[in-house]
């Protein structure tokens, strides 16, 4: 596994996941979307739309509306529980997320044509000792990456089909979006897009 460092705290392992892999997952999400459909997430306040849709996958979700950025035990249009992690998802923590203790959140962005998302911190975990780790899946996504100062320099990084981020330690704060896709660059999704998984540690594990 080649594991690239990117910015300190932060590194990527390019196709991580192979093309069977990649194909399992897909049909796996596309089970759990059925239980726990995406849904439009609105800014605080203005309720602009973001331009991706998100689902979860967890005991919690992050969810953004009118109200504010949080997460939740339910999804909040079916006011169901969030589907479990699956096991595949919960292993590729294990393996380089370096944090003795499981994620609680699983993050679904998905990514049509002309989405992206802004540059942003991850910052509603009241545990900042754990990573935050992305898996990518369909077209290529433009990803940056920058320090904790809004406005700092930013890196910049192809995510592709299969590839893994994980940004952690003195990156766990850093400001982070995805500019666009790169239209064309997979034949995973039949409808093309892209869908990006992160997991992430919400609570403090307990004593
Ligand atoms: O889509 C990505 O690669 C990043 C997603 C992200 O930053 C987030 O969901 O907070
Ligand atoms: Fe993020």
């Amino acid at each position: 596994m080649t594991a690239v460092p990117v910015v300190p705290g932060c590194t990527w392992y390019p196709g991580y996941c192979d093309a069977e892999a990649q194909r399992r997952l897909v049909e796996t999400l596309r089970d759990l979307l059925r239980i726990a459909p995406l849904f439009q997430p609105v800014m605080p306040r203005t309720g602009q739309p973001f331009s991706v849709k998100m689902t979860n996958l967890g005991s919690l979700g992050w969810v953004s509306d009118r109200d504010g950025y949080r997460y939740q035990p339910l999804h909040p249009v079916t006011s169901a529980p969030w589907p479990t992690i699956p096991t595949e998802i919960l292993a590729i923590w294990e393996a380089v997320s370096g944090y003795p203790h499981p994620p609680e959140a699983c993050l679904v962005n998905w990514y049509g044509p002309g989405a992206r998302m802004g540059l942003h911190q991850d910052r509603d975990e009241e545990d900042f000792d754990a990573p935050v780790v992305s898996l990518s899946l369909g077209e290529t996504g433009l990803f940056r990456i920058g320090g904790t100062v809004k406005g700092g320099k930013t890196v910049p990084v192809k995510l592709a089909s299969g590839d893994v981020l994980v940004f952690g330690g003195a990156a766990r704060l850093a400001y982070h979006g995805v500019d666009r896709l790169i239209p064309g660059t997979s034949g995973l999704l039949k409808d093309g897009g892209r869908i990006n998984l992160t997991l992430r540690r919400v609570t403090r594990p307990g004593p």
